[in-house]
């Protein structure tokens, strides 16, 4: 195709002529030659066609080309170091594989890699060698002005092109504005098709030039046969179509009859030879048909005008067999005009010699052949015979022959030689026809070797063209991505321009923005400063305020509490103990709301609020009970009486605040150990002598617990009860006859009384395992004696467990405890009525209506500083007796006691112990007041 396009090209045909025609010479025609040096265009037309190419390539596109080309074997050059370097990474790693022994595949995986690599560097190296061919067959500049044909001689510029020859067609052409094309393609294209054009030529001509040769070897032969002048005008007259004179000089001898059938005979020899010849004629057919096939094959793959040389040629084959073929009828024609002549003279002879005076003329009759068509029998007698009309004819020219026998003897003779000659020729002529035979047939099979060779060429050559069309097809694709790639940079390029800008601008507006901001923000941090200062101020202030405020309530609570204890008012606590087992299940409705006020909800008259000068939650600990009471302890070492006493309901933990148990001592133990901490802290300035009583209030009779034997004795008889209940001129109430011991610290007071309390009267009830069947009152009495002046105080604490208050069914007491909880009401009711009196101001007390009320006259607005704890239970179960004990307990709060110190100067001490001395040595009765 290339090659067309360059050749049809007007410009490029020098001498139409010339190129692409196979000429015949005139001196050549006889003979049937080609004319090879003249159907090839010669070296000067080659510079021609090359120099109008190089032409095109003038010095910008030939440097543009050349350094395009360099460019192009760079790249390739460094692709394929590329591909060495990984191929010898690969290398190491098969090695290093091998030599660690990991699986299979992955050593398949790096072979089948390496052997990729190894082709590519093939394929590579192959594309440098050719880039550098086609380098180099691009003349230098030099030349490209000059123009000089030499620099453009094939020999100097051969080059191995074939279809690899990948003309640079990248980036760098496009950019380089290449654009000379001849016919659709660019002048190194059609350089390179001009150049392969000529190599196919002379390839042609090589091979034309060799059965030329071959040709020119057979026909010297067939010309130097000895005496073959004659017939060698006759055959090449034949071969020349001349004919003329060999059909006169046939129409004599067989007189040109038509409907004549010579009949050559039944030599054998002669069919034999036929026959051969027919087998070879059908072996050349098969043959020829065969290269036919080839050629066409052949001539599909071959360049256009390659393939005409090579038609051309081939149609010279085909005259040329055609020729020999001619040739050889010619000889069978001849042969059987020989024998035809041969049988003639042999008849003329026999007739000659057999009728030698048959005639005037004695012609010998000539019998031809055994043509006995008449189905009549030739007599041998020579007398008679029987002819045919054919017989008499040839007899009639026997006839003439002989007439002309003298003449024609000499040539008879001649002929007869000249049979022989041509009999020896034949021979000759047959051998060498079937050297030339097998001549053409190695010629042919050269050919079809060389056809199957280049077939083979071509395939590989095509299966490059694929290759190399895919990868062109690549590179296409690669250069399409690679310009989307740079269309779409360009469009991200604008976009990060616009992009830039708005950035720009927004980062203007942030600045601007931070300004203001910092602008605000130090105006803020500044208001944010004054703020905080001001803050800290009322924070400040606050907590100043919040401290004062604090302080100003404890003041104020311990003022309140002061004047409350000026007015001898008495100080009641309640205390919630938690539910017990049975209470859990059930619903809780005393709850303390805060430290001062507790609330009762009850069902038929809603929520009640009670205040109190202090409450106690259920799990306040005993601690917390004995730190707000220990003042109390203080009082009595000034000198007062103070009374601590519980009252409530049985089972509403009255005696666990005043006694407590092993594990939580209640107020009474704590007392002990306070009293002896104060009489030691006060023991520089002070003496502090400690004695305590223990009585118990069991049904309405005294018992001293200190002294139980006594207490036996008494009920057994009355008289025997010595414990009367007194009074001092103070008011404070002491009990005659019972017991009085002194204590030297905390730990003997209390192993006293606990063991004083071993005697107490306790029996279980529903309510309570445990529940106090007595009024227990315990007397603790302090005197100090101040060691800087004498003077001397005493004070006396009162600490009373009361009875539980109860509702007799529901305690769920025994008829033998009755007795005992009628007494305890009775004495809690006395109880009541006291404290009715002292709150409505009656001028009548009435104390002495029961010994409880008498004990406590002293305690019940009398000179004490008393403190009740009010004990309750928290569930609805106790809610009645709740809200009664609560009711009793706020009007107790009302209730004012004359409270006064007991104190007295050294001296009337001194003398109040002389004078009790000088009593207790002349009278016992001591008693200032009853
Ligand atoms: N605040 C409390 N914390 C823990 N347990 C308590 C509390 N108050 C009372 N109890 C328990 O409740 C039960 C009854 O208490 P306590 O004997 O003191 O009642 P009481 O009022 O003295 O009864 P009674 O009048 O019948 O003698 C006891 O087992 C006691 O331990």
């Amino acid at each position: 195709m290339g090659a067309k396009d360059v050749f049809t090209n007007p410009q490029f045909v020098t001498s139409p002529g010339n190129v692409g025609a196979l000429k015949t010479s005139t001196d050549d025609q006889n003979n049937n030659i080609p004319a090879l040096e003249q159907t090839e265009p010669s070296d000067e037309e080659w510079h021609q066609k090359y120099a109008f190419i190089i032409g095109l390539l003038r010095k910008p596109h030939a440097v543009l080309i050349k350094e395009s080309l360099a460019r192009e074997r760079d790249k390739v050059s460094q692709k394929l170091q590329a591909y060495k370097l990984e191929r010898s990474c690969v290398r190491d790693s098969i090695i290093k594989a091998k030599q660690i022994g990991t699986d299979n595949g992955a050593q398949q995986s790096l072979s089948a890699q390496m052997k990729h690599l190894d082709m590519m560097c093939v394929t590579l190296e192959r594309q440098i060698d050719v880039l550098s061919n086609v380098d180099q067959a691009i003349p230098s500049t030099e030349n490209i002005y000059s123009g000089e044909p030499d620099s453009l001689d094939g020999t100097s510029s051969e080059i191995m092109i074939n279809d690899e020859l990948d003309v640079p067609r990248g980036r760098n052409n496009r950019n380089s504005n290449f654009q000379i094309t001849i016919n659709g393609r660019s002048p190194l294209d059609a350089f390179a098709m001009l150049h392969l054009e000529r190599c196919a030529h002379r390839e042609t001509r090589k091979e034309l030039n060799q059965i030329r040769k071959k040709y020119e070897v057979l026909r010297d032969e067939f010309d130097s046969g000895e005496g073959l002048s004659r017939s060698n005008s006759l055959l090449f007259s034949r071969i020349n179509g001349d004919l003329e004179e060999d059909e006169m000089f046939s129409n004599n001898l067989t007189n040109d009859d038509q409907g004549t059938e010579m009949s050559i005979g039944t030599d054998d020899s002669s069919s034999r030879l036929v026959e051969e010849v027919r087998l070879k004629e059908m072996t050349i057919s098969q043959l020829r048909s065969r290269l036919l096939h080839l050629e066409k094959a052949r001539m599909d793959k071959v360049p256009v005008d390659a393939a005409r040389e090579i038609a051309r040629l081939h149609s010279t084959l085909v005259q040329l067999e055609r020729v020999r073929d001619e040739l050889t009828l010619q000889n069978y024609t001849l042969k059987s005009k020989l024998a035809e002549l041969s049988a003639r003279i042999s008849d003329s002879a026999t007739y000659r010699l057999e009728k030698p005076n048959h005639t005037n003329s004695s012609a010998p009759t000539v019998v031809i052949g055994s043509s006995h068509e008449n189905g009549q029998d030739s007599s041998e007698d020579g007398t008679h015979v029987s002819v045919t009309s054919d017989e008499l004819r040839l007899r009639r020219k026997s006839t003439y022959k002989v007439a002309h026998n003298n003449e024609t003897n000499a040539e008879i003779k001649q002929l007869r030689a000249f049979i022989n000659d041509l009999h020896a020729k034949e021979v000759e002529y047959q051998r060498k026809l079937s050297h030339m035979e097998t001549e053409l047939g190695n010629v042919k099979n050269q050919y079809a070797d060389e056809c199957a060779k280049r077939s083979e060429v071509e395939k590989s050559v095509a299966a490059l063209k694929e290759q190399l069309e895919i990868a062109k097809q690549r590179v296409e694709t690669t250069e399409k991505c690679f310009l989307m790639r740079e269309e779409e940079s360009s469009a991200l390029k604008l976009d990060l321009d616009t992009l830039n800008e708005e950035n720009k601008r927004l980062k203007d507006d942030l600045n601007l923005l931070h300004i203001k901001v910092e602008i605000e923000q130090s105006k803020s941090m500044e208001k944010l400063t004054k703020y905080e200062k001001e803050m800290s101020i009322f924070i400040e202030q606050n907590k100043t305020l919040l401290e004062d405020f604090n302080r100003e309530r404890i003041l104020r609570k311990k003022y309140f509490n002061l004047v409350e204890e000026l007015k001898g008012k008495i100080r009641v606590f309640c205390r919630i103990r938690p539910p017990s087992k049975t209470e859990k299940s059930i619903d809780i409705v005393a709850k303390c709301s805060d430290p001062y006020t507790v609330t009762v909800e009850t069902p038929t008259k809603g929520m009640k609020e009670y205040q109190f000068d202090r409450v106690f939650m259920p799990d306040d600990s005993q601690d917390q009970i004995f730190e707000d009471t220990k003042n109390l302890i203080k009082s009595a070492f000034d000198g007062y009486n103070v009374c601590i006493c519980a009252y409530g309901q049985t089972g509403s933990g009255k005696t666990y605040t005043i006694l407590g148990d092993e594990t939580h001592p209640g107020i009474a133990p704590r007392t002990f150990s306070e009293i002896f901490l104060l009489a030691n802290n006060m023991s520089q300035t002070y003496e502090t002598q400690v004695s305590f009583y223990v009585l118990e209030l069991y049904n309405d009779k005294l018992i001293d617990l200190l002294n139980p034997t006594a207490v036996v004795s008494s009920n057994d008889s009355p008289d025997n009860n010595k414990l009367e209940i007194r009074r001092d001129r103070r008011g404070t109430v002491w009990v005659s006859g019972a017991k009085v011991q002194f204590a030297d610290d905390s730990s003997s007071l209390e192993r006293n009384f606990r063991q004083a309390l071993l005697s107490r009267h306790t029996a279980t009830t529903r309510m309570n395992d445990r529940s106090s069947r007595s009024h227990l009152i315990v007397g603790l009495i302090i005197e100090t004696t101040s060691k800087v002046n004498g003077t001397v105080q005493r004070g006396k604490i009162s600490l009373v467990d009361l009875a539980g208050s109860e509702r007799t069914g529901k305690s769920g007491v025994s008829a033998d405890t009755l007795r005992e909880a009628n007494a305890i009401n009775k004495s809690l009711s006395a109880f009541g009525d006291v404290i009715n009196a002292l709150t409505t101001d009656q001028s009548f007390v009435p104390y002495r209506n029961n010994k409880l009320t008498l004990l406590m006259q002293d305690s019940l607005g009398g000179n004490a500083k008393t403190l009740m704890f009010v004990n309750i239970s928290p569930s609805s179960f106790n809610l009645d007796e709740t809200i009664i004990s609560l009711s009793y307990a706020s009007r107790v709060k009302q209730v004012t006691n004359a409270v006064t110190r007991n104190a007295e100067s050294k001296e009337i001490a001194r003398l109040k112990n002389v004078i009790n001395r000088i009593k207790r040595g002349e009278s016992s009765s001591v008693d200032e007041d009853s």
